[in-house]
């Protein structure tokens, strides 16, 4: 097939990542495989407006956990779009700025779980984001998917396998002194530790 003819299709997990664990890279591994993506771009958040009330990790540190994380998967990429933009973290801004560097030919796919996709109604020009991306839910244990809520056709939802896992539980164990090994990949357990991120005089 010509190569000026395949349109690209590729998959954008955005996350704040405080740290990124094995829920996130299943999450993605998963819709990779069900939509036959040529990449799936993680993006770190910059600002995100919505933990406003929780004290999160320098973008710096979030950043280089997911380019550990996601540096064995030859179709996983780290994106620096919402580190580097200034001011609140808006998907609008982020798939705007991706648009801009993979160009018209390029299908997006924008993964969400099932907590982030209840409230995505919230986020900043929510009805101009469904027209640059499609949009995917996937299960998350302790939520429920639903896309009741959401315009026709703008959203797929999908089943992956259940991981128990979030980073504010992550977080907690650190904290309190636990492994958080197999829970985040092996090389972002050292991060944390070389860092001294999440103990109870750092971030939490
Ligand atoms: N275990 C999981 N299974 C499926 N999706 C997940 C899982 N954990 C996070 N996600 C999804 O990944 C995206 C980024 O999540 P985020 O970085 O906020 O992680 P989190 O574990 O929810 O963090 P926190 O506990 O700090 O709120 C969101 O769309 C979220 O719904
Ligand atoms: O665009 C918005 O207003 C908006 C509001 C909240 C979250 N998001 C995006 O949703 C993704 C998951 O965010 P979070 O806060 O659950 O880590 C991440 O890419 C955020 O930029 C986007």
């Amino acid at each position: 097939m010509p190569r000026m003819n395949v349109v690209r299709r590729v998959g954008i997990m955005g996350g704040t990542f405080d740290p990124i664990h094995h829920g996130h890279l299943v999450a993605a591994s998963e819709v990779a495989d069900r939509f036959a993506l040529d990449e799936v771009v993680f993006v770190p958040t910059g600002h995100p407006w919505q933990k406003a009330d929780v004290p999160v990790s320098p973008a710096e540190d979030r950043y280089l956990m997911t380019v550990i994380a996601t540096a064995s998967n030859p179709r996983f990429t780290v994106s620096r779009v919402d580190v580097d933009r200034t001011g609140p973290t808006y998907t609008i801004d982020t798939l705007r700025d991706l648009k801009k560097t993979y160009g018209p030919d390029t299908g997006f796919y924008f993964i969400t779980g099932a907590d982030a996709l209840e409230r995505i109604l919230s986020w900043k020009d929510a009805d101009e984001m469904f027209k640059l991306a499609h949009f995917v839910g996937v299960t998350r244990p302790g939520f429920e998917l639903s896309d009741e809520h959401l315009p026709a056709d703008t959203v797929s939802l999908i089943e992956v396998p259940a991981m128990a896992i979030s980073s504010t539980a992550c977080r907690a164990r650190v904290a309190g002194g636990k492994p958080v090994w197999y829970l985040v990949p092996d090389g972002v357990v050292q991060y944390i530790a070389k860092r001294g991120l999440y103990r109870l005089s750092s971030s939490e």
